[in-house]
Formats: C-alpha cells, structure tokens, sequence
C-alpha cells in the first residue's frame, strides 16, 4: 500500500507539469509556427495484473491511466482470488463502472478481452504470457507495456562488508515467500567466502523468523498447489545447506539455500519465484559477468562490492543496484 500511496501522491504533485503542453526548439522547417508537444488520453487501457502484491500491482498502472484521463478496464489475477473479488467490490464504490470496470475471470476472459481493441494494454506477469499479450495487441498495433520477470542475480565480491550483503540478500530473497519480481535469484560469490555467508544467512533468518519460520507470522507461503509443486520441482537432486523442509497441505516451504548447484540446473533454468537461494561460485567478478550474460538480460541485479570497479563494468552500470 506505501508504494500505491506514494504513486498517488508523486502524480499528484506532478501532473499539471507532465500534462502540460512541452516546448519544443524551432528549427528550419518550423520558425513560422508554434511548436509543442501537446499531451492527450490514449483513451482505453486494459491493465491485466499479477497475483504476488495483488493490489499494488493492479491498482499503480490504474493510477497512472486515470491521470492521464484513459478509461480503464481492470483485470486483477484470478490466483489471488480474495483480492480480485474485493476489487470488483470496492472499485465501483468509488469510480464510475461504466468507465473503469473490474472483470474476473481466468484464462478464457483474459483472452476474451484480448480479442477487443485496446489503446494501451499494460499487463504484468511471467514472461511466457507476456509473449501471448504482445501477439494479441499487435492485431490491431496497439502499444503495449509488459512488467515480467526474470532470473535477478546476485554477485558478492570477496571484499565487501558480508554482514550487510547477507542481511539484504535475505530480505529480499524471503519476503513474501520469494514471490517478488526483483527478488535476488541466486548468489554468485568466490568459494572462499561461502561458508561465512551461509552462516550469516542463517544468523539473520533467526532474527527475522525465530527458530522455525513455519510458526512464524512474518513468513508466508506459496500461493497455491500448483506453484508448490513447481517451487519443489526445483528443489530435487540440489544439495541443501540450509532449509529445505516443506509441508504440501499448507505450501509451505522453508527459507532455503543450495550450494554446489551446476549452472545447468533445473533451478537455474527459470525464474525460481519461491524462497530457494542457489548459490554458484565463481572466482571474480569477470567470470560472474560471463555468466550473467550468458543468459536472458534479468529484471534486477544486486551488487555488493567495496571495489569501485565492480560498480565500472556496463552490465553493472547499466542495470543498477535496483533495476
Ligand atoms: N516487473 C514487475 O513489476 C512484476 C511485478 C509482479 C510480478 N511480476 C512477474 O510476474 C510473474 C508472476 O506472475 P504470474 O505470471 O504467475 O501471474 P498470474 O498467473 O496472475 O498471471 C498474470 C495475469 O495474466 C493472465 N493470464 C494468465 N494466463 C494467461 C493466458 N494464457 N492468456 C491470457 N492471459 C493470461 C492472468 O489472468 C493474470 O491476470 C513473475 O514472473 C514475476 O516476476 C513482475
Ligand atoms: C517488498 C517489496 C515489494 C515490491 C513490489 C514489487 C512488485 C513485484 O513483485
């Protein structure tokens, strides 16, 4: 809800500046004129969301549209089920249903409003849907923006502070169960510092999620069965330094980190969307970069240096410490 309130607030303040009409140098062919760029509603947009942060990202693309005057037909994640009906509840309490209707539904309705024209289609969700989405709106040329996911590495230098690396590595890897698109992905570290990295992880697991993080509020579980299976599925033949217990009857999995893992692991193959942690040794940073490159550009990527020249390689530069 903080990221959604923030939204609101930074168009707030923002908009009469964004919507104003933009200069434009005169050059040329254009001296005799008047000359700016002038912002107008791209008129139906059609945000199809994701079920992880159910609310925050349906309702922040819906924010951005109905401040740029569109139409919005709302389209929340059939998988966080709860959500989606409270939506189709509560938004037309508060917005004209004519002009922003909530439609549930799965597969078929996703695919139902896919065959209607759209000005914009805004969806956010794994990257193979994605690919359906695109094919849909370039029927009819309509502009897209697709937030997907991706395989976030993490790369931990031999010299950095490994108290602070560990900490953030298992915020981020663990909140909400590893189901965060930017979620750290896997570890790529010098062997030399493994061991001491593992014990810290566990350390702050501790203080996070007591003794047994099945008891503990703060620890959530997968979404549904389906997601279980796949989570676990990853987890077969890898060789488990911390974790690894699991309850079906509940999608529970616990907060788990594999070490010696192959880099053509089935872990390694996709988006791990659950709290597994593989870490692979590399023996610099040259050699983590090959890897990172070696595969799909990743959503994020998480460095953790004291060396500058970590920071000076493009691939780092160019997709920050955040996205
Ligand atoms: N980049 C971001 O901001 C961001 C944010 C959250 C999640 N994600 C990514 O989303 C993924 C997790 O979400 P998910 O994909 O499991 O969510 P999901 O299963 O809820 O699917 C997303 C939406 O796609 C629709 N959909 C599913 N199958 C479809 C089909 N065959 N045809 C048409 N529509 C279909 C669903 O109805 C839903 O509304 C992860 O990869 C995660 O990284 C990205
Ligand atoms: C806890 C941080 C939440 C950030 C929301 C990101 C949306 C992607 O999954």
């Amino acid at each position: 809800m903080m990221g959604l309130l923030a939204e609101i607030e930074l168009i707030i303040d923002n908009l009469h500046k964004w919507a104003a009409p933009q200069h434009v140098k005169k050059n040329l062919t254009t001296m005799g004129d008047d000359v700016y760029i002038n912002y107008e509603p791209l008129g139906v947009v059609l945000v199809i969301g994701a079920w992880n942060y159910p609310l925050v990202v349906v309702l922040q693309p819906v924010v951005g549209a109905i401040a740029a005057g569109n139409a919005v037909v709302i389209k929340p994640s059939e998988v966080a089920e709860h959500t989606a009906k409270l939506l189709e509840k509560i938004v037309p309490r508060y917005l004209d249903k004519e002009l922003y209707p909530v439609v549930n539904g799965g597969v078929p309705e996703t695919t139902k409003l896919l065959a209607e024209r759209f000005d914009h289609i805004f969806y956010t969700g794994n990257t193979s849907v994605g690919k359906i989405i695109m094919q849909a709106a370039a029927k009819f040329l309509t502009p897209v923006t697709l937030e997907l996911g991706g395989k976030s590495p993490c790369y931990i230098d031999k010299d950095c502070d490994i108290d602070i690396a560990s900490r953030r590595i298992t915020w981020g890897k663990f909140v909400n169960c590893g189901q965060t698109c930017i979620a750290p992905d896997y570890v790529l570290c010098d062997k030399s510092i493994q061991g001491k990295l593992i014990e810290k992880i566990k350390e702050t697991l501790k203080e996070f999620y007591g003794e047994n993080p099945k008891e503990s509020q703060d620890y959530e579980r997968i979404i549904n069965q389906r997601h279980f299976k796949r989570v676990l599925g990853l987890l077969q033949g890898e060789k488990v330094a911390i974790g690894g217990e699991h309850d079906e009857s509940s999608c529970y999995i616990a907060p788990t980190v594999l070490i010696d893992v192959k880099p053509n692991a089935k872990v390694m193959q996709e988006e791990i969307f659950g709290p597994l942690l593989p870490i692979i040794t590399v023996k610099d940073v040259d050699e983590a970069i090959q890897f990172i490159n070696q595969k799909e550009k990743p959503l994020a990527l998480y460095a953790f240096a004291n060396d500058k020249k970590v920071f000076g390689y493009p691939c780092v530069q160019n997709l920050g410490p955040d996205c």
